[in-house]
Protein backbone atom coordinates (compact mmCIF):
# COMPACT_ATOMS: atom_id res chain seq x y z
CA UNK A 1 0.00 0.00 0.00
CA UNK A 2 1.34 3.64 -0.81
CA UNK A 3 1.42 6.29 1.41
CA UNK A 4 -1.95 7.57 2.23
CA UNK A 5 -2.75 11.02 0.83
CA UNK A 6 -6.33 11.54 0.40
CA UNK A 7 -7.92 11.69 -3.09
CA UNK A 8 -11.02 12.55 -2.14
CA UNK A 9 -12.16 14.08 1.23
CA UNK A 10 -15.40 15.41 2.25
CA UNK A 11 -16.10 17.32 5.31
CA UNK A 12 -19.68 18.23 7.33
CA UNK A 13 -21.45 16.84 3.84
CA UNK A 14 -25.40 17.66 3.93
CA UNK A 15 -27.61 17.31 1.03
CA UNK A 16 -30.87 18.42 1.83
CA UNK A 17 -33.86 17.55 -1.44
CA UNK A 18 -36.87 19.45 -1.39
CA UNK A 19 -38.39 21.91 0.83
CA UNK A 20 -40.61 22.29 4.13
CA UNK A 21 -42.75 18.95 5.29
CA UNK A 22 -41.36 16.86 1.96
CA UNK A 23 -37.55 17.99 2.90
CA UNK A 24 -34.93 15.07 2.84
CA UNK A 25 -31.56 14.74 4.26
CA UNK A 26 -30.52 12.63 1.64
CA UNK A 27 -26.77 13.45 3.05
CA UNK A 28 -26.51 14.19 6.41
CA UNK A 29 -23.47 15.34 8.18
CA UNK A 30 -20.78 13.25 6.31
CA UNK A 31 -16.72 13.15 6.69
CA UNK A 32 -14.95 11.12 4.71
CA UNK A 33 -11.28 10.59 3.53
CA UNK A 34 -10.85 8.64 0.73
CA UNK A 35 -6.55 7.61 0.90
CA UNK A 36 -4.72 7.77 -2.57
CA UNK A 37 -4.70 3.40 -3.96
CA UNK A 38 -7.66 2.51 -1.85
CA UNK A 39 -11.05 1.18 -2.92
CA UNK A 40 -14.48 1.82 -0.59
CA UNK A 41 -17.76 0.18 -0.95
CA UNK A 42 -20.74 2.37 0.11
CA UNK A 43 -23.56 -0.14 0.99
CA UNK A 44 -27.08 0.44 3.36
CA UNK A 45 -30.58 0.79 2.02
CA UNK A 46 -32.31 2.01 -0.45
CA UNK A 47 -32.73 5.72 -0.08
CA UNK A 48 -30.57 5.72 2.86
CA UNK A 49 -27.96 8.57 0.35
CA UNK A 50 -25.63 6.76 -0.93
CA UNK A 51 -26.13 7.60 -4.52
CA UNK A 52 -26.29 11.36 -3.55
CA UNK A 53 -23.26 10.42 -1.74
CA UNK A 54 -21.59 9.41 -5.00
CA UNK A 55 -23.03 12.55 -6.57
CA UNK A 56 -21.82 14.76 -4.38
CA UNK A 57 -18.17 13.64 -4.73
CA UNK A 58 -18.21 13.55 -8.12
CA UNK A 59 -19.63 16.73 -8.59
CA UNK A 60 -22.30 15.97 -10.19
CA UNK A 61 -24.49 17.08 -7.14
CA UNK A 62 -23.63 20.02 -4.96
CA UNK A 63 -23.89 20.22 -1.28
CA UNK A 64 -26.26 22.09 0.72
CA UNK A 65 -23.67 22.39 3.33
CA UNK A 66 -19.76 21.01 3.65
CA UNK A 67 -17.00 21.04 1.55
CA UNK A 68 -15.83 18.72 -1.03
CA UNK A 69 -11.96 18.53 -1.82
CA UNK A 70 -10.14 16.41 -5.05
CA UNK A 71 -6.73 15.85 -5.01
CA UNK A 72 -6.36 18.49 -2.88
CA UNK A 73 -8.93 21.42 -4.81
CA UNK A 74 -12.00 22.56 -3.24
CA UNK A 75 -14.70 21.20 -5.76
CA UNK A 76 -18.02 22.08 -4.11
CA UNK A 77 -17.39 26.01 -4.78
CA UNK A 78 -16.30 25.82 -8.46
CA UNK A 79 -18.54 27.19 -11.39
CA UNK A 80 -19.87 24.73 -13.54
CA UNK A 81 -17.36 25.26 -16.06
CA UNK A 82 -14.14 24.31 -13.76
CA UNK A 83 -16.45 21.65 -12.62
CA UNK A 84 -16.95 20.51 -16.01
CA UNK A 85 -13.16 20.63 -16.71
CA UNK A 86 -12.33 18.85 -13.49
CA UNK A 87 -14.74 16.00 -14.63
CA UNK A 88 -13.61 15.47 -17.57
CA UNK A 89 -9.88 15.00 -15.94
CA UNK A 90 -10.07 13.47 -13.17
CA UNK A 91 -13.18 11.49 -12.47
CA UNK A 92 -14.38 8.43 -13.98
CA UNK A 93 -17.98 7.50 -13.79
CA UNK A 94 -19.83 4.03 -14.05
CA UNK A 95 -23.71 4.03 -13.70
CA UNK A 96 -26.21 0.94 -13.32
CA UNK A 97 -27.31 1.80 -16.50
CA UNK A 98 -24.32 1.87 -18.20
CA UNK A 99 -24.78 5.37 -20.15
CA UNK A 100 -23.43 5.06 -23.16
CA UNK A 101 -23.41 6.81 -26.64
CA UNK A 102 -25.74 5.07 -28.71
CA UNK A 103 -24.64 5.84 -32.27
CA UNK A 104 -20.98 5.73 -31.11
CA UNK A 105 -18.99 2.28 -31.54
CA UNK A 106 -17.60 0.32 -28.09
CA UNK A 107 -13.96 2.15 -29.26
CA UNK A 108 -15.57 5.73 -29.74
CA UNK A 109 -17.34 5.17 -26.57
CA UNK A 110 -13.80 5.08 -24.99
CA UNK A 111 -11.59 7.30 -26.94
CA UNK A 112 -13.93 10.32 -26.44
CA UNK A 113 -13.04 11.00 -22.88
CA UNK A 114 -9.45 10.49 -23.70
CA UNK A 115 -9.79 13.25 -26.33
CA UNK A 116 -12.27 15.31 -23.93
CA UNK A 117 -9.28 15.26 -21.47
CA UNK A 118 -6.89 16.42 -24.04
CA UNK A 119 -5.21 12.86 -25.02
CA UNK A 120 -4.31 13.03 -28.86
CA UNK A 121 -6.37 11.23 -31.53
CA UNK A 122 -3.72 8.64 -31.54
CA UNK A 123 -2.76 8.16 -27.94
CA UNK A 124 -6.87 8.10 -27.66
CA UNK A 125 -7.58 5.41 -29.99
CA UNK A 126 -4.28 3.36 -28.37
CA UNK A 127 -5.49 3.61 -25.02
CA UNK A 128 -9.35 2.81 -26.16
CA UNK A 129 -7.99 -0.38 -28.42
CA UNK A 130 -5.68 -1.15 -24.99
CA UNK A 131 -8.47 -0.77 -22.32
CA UNK A 132 -10.77 -2.78 -24.71
CA UNK A 133 -8.40 -5.47 -24.58
CA UNK A 134 -8.09 -5.60 -20.85
CA UNK A 135 -11.77 -6.21 -20.43
CA UNK A 136 -11.81 -8.51 -22.96
CA UNK A 137 -13.80 -6.39 -25.50
CA UNK A 138 -11.39 -6.62 -28.39
CA UNK A 139 -13.29 -8.49 -31.33
CA UNK A 140 -16.29 -5.81 -30.45
CA UNK A 141 -14.48 -2.73 -30.69
CA UNK A 142 -16.89 -1.50 -33.13
CA UNK A 143 -19.93 -2.91 -32.13
CA UNK A 144 -22.77 -0.01 -30.83
CA UNK A 145 -23.65 -0.10 -27.20
CA UNK A 146 -27.21 -2.02 -29.10
CA UNK A 147 -25.20 -4.94 -30.48
CA UNK A 148 -23.27 -5.94 -26.99
CA UNK A 149 -24.86 -7.57 -24.12
CA UNK A 150 -25.02 -5.34 -20.73
CA UNK A 151 -22.35 -7.40 -19.41
CA UNK A 152 -20.67 -6.17 -22.12
CA UNK A 153 -22.09 -2.47 -22.35
CA UNK A 154 -20.81 -2.49 -18.81
CA UNK A 155 -17.38 -3.43 -19.68
CA UNK A 156 -16.77 -0.79 -21.91
CA UNK A 157 -18.27 1.87 -19.47
CA UNK A 158 -15.75 0.65 -17.56
CA UNK A 159 -12.74 1.14 -20.19
CA UNK A 160 -14.14 4.79 -20.70
CA UNK A 161 -14.45 5.45 -17.04
CA UNK A 162 -10.87 4.88 -17.16
CA UNK A 163 -9.93 6.52 -20.32
CA UNK A 164 -8.78 9.68 -18.60
CA UNK A 165 -6.57 8.35 -16.43
CA UNK A 166 -9.21 9.32 -13.66
CA UNK A 167 -8.10 10.20 -9.92
CA UNK A 168 -10.48 8.78 -8.71
CA UNK A 169 -13.53 6.17 -10.39
CA UNK A 170 -17.09 6.42 -8.81
CA UNK A 171 -19.22 3.34 -9.61
CA UNK A 172 -23.21 3.72 -8.89
CA UNK A 173 -24.59 -0.01 -8.69
CA UNK A 174 -22.08 -0.74 -10.94
CA UNK A 175 -23.67 -5.01 -11.22
CA UNK A 176 -27.25 -3.63 -10.60
CA UNK A 177 -28.49 -4.66 -14.41
CA UNK A 178 -26.11 -7.74 -14.35
CA UNK A 179 -26.53 -11.63 -14.63
CA UNK A 180 -24.35 -13.43 -12.33
CA UNK A 181 -21.73 -13.98 -15.05
CA UNK A 182 -21.51 -10.07 -15.98
CA UNK A 183 -21.71 -9.92 -12.11
CA UNK A 184 -18.01 -12.15 -11.97
CA UNK A 185 -16.44 -10.20 -15.29
CA UNK A 186 -17.16 -6.81 -13.67
CA UNK A 187 -15.93 -8.12 -10.02
CA UNK A 188 -12.70 -9.45 -12.04
CA UNK A 189 -12.11 -6.22 -13.53
CA UNK A 190 -12.81 -4.57 -10.11
CA UNK A 191 -10.51 -6.68 -8.32
CA UNK A 192 -7.74 -5.89 -10.53
CA UNK A 193 -8.41 -2.09 -10.55
CA UNK A 194 -7.60 -2.39 -6.62
CA UNK A 195 -4.41 -4.35 -7.45
CA UNK A 196 -3.39 -1.66 -9.45
CA UNK A 197 -4.21 0.79 -6.88
CA UNK A 198 -7.09 2.71 -8.63
CA UNK A 199 -8.89 4.80 -6.03
CA UNK A 200 -12.01 3.84 -6.33
CA UNK A 201 -15.77 4.90 -4.26
CA UNK A 202 -18.66 2.79 -5.57
CA UNK A 203 -22.30 2.35 -4.13
CA UNK A 204 -23.68 -1.72 -4.40
CA UNK A 205 -25.98 -3.70 -2.86
CA UNK A 206 -23.84 -6.95 -3.53
CA UNK A 207 -21.63 -8.11 -0.83
CA UNK A 208 -19.63 -9.93 -3.40
CA UNK A 209 -18.89 -6.57 -5.09
CA UNK A 210 -18.37 -4.78 -1.68
CA UNK A 211 -15.72 -7.99 -1.08
CA UNK A 212 -13.84 -6.25 -3.85
CA UNK A 213 -12.87 -3.51 -1.55
CA UNK A 214 -10.08 -2.43 0.87
CA UNK A 215 -12.62 -1.02 3.15
CA UNK A 216 -16.31 -1.00 3.46
CA UNK A 217 -19.03 1.85 4.50
CA UNK A 218 -22.16 1.31 6.21
CA UNK A 219 -24.39 4.22 5.63
CA UNK A 220 -28.53 5.03 7.09
CA UNK A 221 -30.29 7.87 6.77
CA UNK A 222 -27.49 10.15 4.94
CA UNK A 223 -24.98 8.85 7.68
CA UNK A 224 -22.21 6.46 8.27
CA UNK A 225 -22.90 3.76 10.70
CA UNK A 226 -19.96 1.50 10.19
CA UNK A 227 -16.58 2.21 8.72
CA UNK A 228 -14.47 -1.17 8.44
CA UNK A 229 -11.17 -2.08 6.48
CA UNK A 230 -11.64 -5.53 4.68
CA UNK A 231 -8.43 -7.94 4.29
CA UNK A 232 -6.30 -8.73 0.82
CA UNK A 233 -3.82 -7.52 -1.60
CA UNK A 234 -2.52 -8.16 -5.07
CA UNK A 235 -0.34 -7.14 -8.08
CA UNK A 236 -2.50 -6.97 -11.43
CA UNK A 237 -2.38 -6.06 -15.24
CA UNK A 238 -3.94 -2.55 -14.84
CA UNK A 239 -1.03 -0.59 -12.78
CA UNK A 240 1.09 0.18 -15.88
CA UNK A 241 -1.99 1.71 -17.57
CA UNK A 242 -2.78 3.69 -14.50
CA UNK A 243 0.91 4.79 -14.08
CA UNK A 244 0.59 3.65 -10.62
CA UNK A 245 3.06 0.64 -10.46
CA UNK A 246 6.90 0.68 -9.30
N1 LIG B 1 -33.70 14.93 -6.73
C1 LIG B 1 -34.28 14.56 -5.59
N2 LIG B 1 -35.35 15.24 -5.09
C2 LIG B 1 -35.93 14.87 -3.93
N3 LIG B 1 -35.52 13.84 -3.18
C3 LIG B 1 -34.48 13.12 -3.62
C4 LIG B 1 -33.80 13.44 -4.84
N4 LIG B 1 -32.79 12.55 -5.02
C5 LIG B 1 -32.83 11.72 -3.96
N5 LIG B 1 -33.84 12.07 -3.12
C6 LIG B 1 -34.16 11.41 -1.85
O1 LIG B 1 -32.97 11.38 -1.08
C7 LIG B 1 -32.86 10.16 -0.39
C8 LIG B 1 -31.58 9.46 -0.78
O2 LIG B 1 -31.65 9.06 -2.15
P1 LIG B 1 -30.47 8.24 -2.86
O3 LIG B 1 -30.88 7.99 -4.26
O4 LIG B 1 -29.20 8.94 -2.61
O5 LIG B 1 -30.49 6.88 -2.02
P2 LIG B 1 -29.77 5.48 -2.33
O6 LIG B 1 -29.26 5.00 -1.03
O7 LIG B 1 -28.82 5.64 -3.46
O8 LIG B 1 -31.01 4.60 -2.78
P3 LIG B 1 -31.06 3.30 -3.75
O9 LIG B 1 -30.23 2.25 -3.08
O10 LIG B 1 -32.52 2.95 -3.78
O11 LIG B 1 -30.52 3.73 -5.08
C9 LIG B 1 -34.13 9.35 -0.71
O12 LIG B 1 -35.06 9.58 0.31
C10 LIG B 1 -34.59 9.97 -2.00
O13 LIG B 1 -35.97 9.83 -2.15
Amino acid sequence: MKVSSAVLRARGLVKQHGHGQGRVRAVDEVDLEVPEGQTLAVMGPSGCGKSTLLHLLGGLERPSAGEVWLAGRRVDTLSERALARLRRRSVGFVFQAFHLMEELSAAENVELPALLAGFSRREARRRAGFLLEQVGLTGRARHLPSQLSGGQRQRVAIARALANEPLVILADEPTGNLDSTATLDVLRIFEELRAAGQTLVMVTHDERVAATADRLISMRDGMFVDDTRLAGDATGWLGGLIGLEG
